[in-house]
């Protein structure tokens, strides 16, 4: 609410979310008077109440911004569309503008977080990445949770993680809001949504490596990210260009992938029933997690099923695994259109070696709404987990002591040992949401429902075209 009118001194005005096309929602305003200044004051009282209640509302964030990411724009992006929406809903915000590569992840080592209702960044994939290492690793530091086990029960964090899309792309908060639009992102942020998301933990051997929340890819996606390093200068377009040349490049890798299917989930990857706000399958999946959580609090252990492993040998020309949909720009729905936000499941997609021609048609079905899946060549499982061993792992147990330029061997020898064959005598390296992975043999798990962010899921298009602002909130 804010005073103003001069001439008419009892009036106020009030902001509210009106939803625009496509998941896109704006900041509008209206402003109210009275001749009646007891009335006037009534509203006023009545308006301060209702927003007392609003108890899921922050009132203080720390926020991150990446001033390289993307088209480099996040500080202006931040000053221009963020910041006057969180002081005119009377946010309090620290900004930090990070100064190198993992600050804000740094920072959140040992920050004093207990002021803050949430952590926002401001960026792309890669930036939301350090925000969500900060907080996990700080969080099992604090509860004692040994993250180096690969099978350790991680402590779920309650600190809501805002995304202000300024990145390439922007995948994460595509898919958890609809659209990569930074008002929109600010506005969810305001209102104090939450969505639950599932996060994956990617170990070699007993060692942590990372966590990711998108996309874990190797061979195609992999080969494209590390392509793409050195094009950092053309912003978002160093994908297209890098995208163009690995799928020129044409190689397959080989190796052996292990898993477990997700049995208990209700989902599969296409049944076509993608996930919306409020998804009826994620909440079944809230469900379980409650009550696992409610019997080990009781003193008996959750015991995981240890036998019903699946192993596929093969050629691949791309292992995704996706504990989301993935939907970006550029591809509105995503690597794998039926992936759940919040079922503590990922989708992993084998594609196996085949034509120039097949792969070209298998990547094009990405843009539209035909099945990307419904090809020989391709397949695609809903797992808990999942390990990858690339055929010469010994060959690269060897020679991992020197960790830093193991992918760009690797990338050498590519061009010039075996120019043309596509063949499998080296490996790729993973793509671990927009960061590369140092180890290629790895296993993966998913732990549901880790985290939380300032999102409400993917909302339904019938809502979409009803445009009554009093449904927002
Ligand atoms: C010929 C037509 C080809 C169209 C292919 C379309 C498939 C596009 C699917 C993209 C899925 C992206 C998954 C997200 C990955 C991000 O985490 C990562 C990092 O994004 P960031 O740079 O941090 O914004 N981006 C990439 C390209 O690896
Ligand atoms: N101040 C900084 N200088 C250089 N790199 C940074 C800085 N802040 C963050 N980064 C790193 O930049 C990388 C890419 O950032 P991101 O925001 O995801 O942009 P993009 O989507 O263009 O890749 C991230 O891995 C992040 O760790
Ligand atoms: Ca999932």
């Amino acid at each position: 609410m804010k005073w103003q009118h001069i001439c008419k001194p009892r009036a106020f005005t009030v902001r509210y979310v009106q939803r625009v096309r496509k998941h896109r929602w704006r900041c509008k305003e209206v402003t109210f008077w009275c001749s009646d200044e007891q009335l006037f004051y009534q509203w006023l009282q009545a308006f301060h109440d209702l927003l007392e209640q609003q108890t899921h509302r922050p009132k203080n964030l720390l926020v991150y911004i990446n001033p390289y990411g993307g088209k480099k724009r996040g500080k202006q992006i931040y000053e221009n569309k963020v910041a006057p929406l969180f002081s005119a809903a009377g946010i309090c915000a620290d900004v930090i503008v990070t100064e190198y590569a993992n600050h804000a992840r740094d920072h959140l080592y040992d920050a004093n977080l207990e002021k803050y209702d949430g952590v926002v960044c401001v960026g792309g994939d890669g930036m939301f990445s350090e925000v969500l290492h900060g907080l996990i690793v700080r969080m099992q530091k604090d509860s004692d949770v040994d993250h180096n086990n690969p099978s350790a029960q991680l402590s779920r964090c309650n600190m809501r993680i805002g995304i202000i899309p300024a990145g390439s792309t922007d995948c994460i908060c595509y898919a958890t809001v609809g659209i990569n639009d930074p008002e929109t992102s600010a506005l969810h942020i305001i209102l104090g949504d939450c969505q639950p998301l599932d996060v994956c933990s990617v170990h070699y051997k007993r060692t942590f490596l990372k966590y990711s929340v998108s996309l874990l890819g190797y061979g195609f996606y992999g080969d494209v990210l590390k392509g793409s390093e050195k094009n950092r200068w053309l912003g978002p377009a160093r994908y297209d260009v890098s995208g163009f040349k690995t799928f020129l490049t044409h190689h397959c890798y080989e190796g052996s992938v292990s898993f477990q299917p997700a049995k208990w989930v209700l989902g599969s990857p296409r049944d076509q029933t993608t996930c919306t706000s409020g998804c009826y399958i994620c909440r079944q999946s809230s469900k379980q997690l409650d009550e696992q959580e409610q019997t080990q609090a009781c003193g008996s252990e959750h015991r995981e099923q240890d036998d019903d492993w699946t192993t596929i040998k093969g050629r691949f020309m791309a292992i995704n695994a996706v504990s989301m949909s993935c939907a970006c720009p550029r591809s509105p729905n995503g690597l794998s259109p039926a992936a759940h936000l919040a079922d503590g499941s990922a989708d992993l997609i084998l594609v196996r070696k085949c034509s120039r021609l097949d792969f070209l048609r298998h990547l094009i079905r990405h843009t539209s709404n035909k099945d990307q899946f419904d090809f020989p060549f391709v397949e695609v499982y809903r797992v808990k987990n999942f390990q990858f061993t690339p055929k010469h792992f010994e060959d690269e147990d060897n020679e991992s002591t020197d960790i830093g330029i193991l992918g760009k061997k690797n990338f050498s020898q590519i061009c010039t040992d075996h120019p043309s064959c596509g063949c499998n005598h080296v490996n790729s390296i993973w793509n671990c949401d927009g960061e590369t992975l140092d180890q290629t043999a790895i296993e993966m798990r998913v732990h549901c429902q880790l985290i939380k962010l300032f999102a409400r899921g993917i909302e339904n298009a019938k809502l979409e075209d009803d445009v009554n602002p009093s449904k927002v909130f």
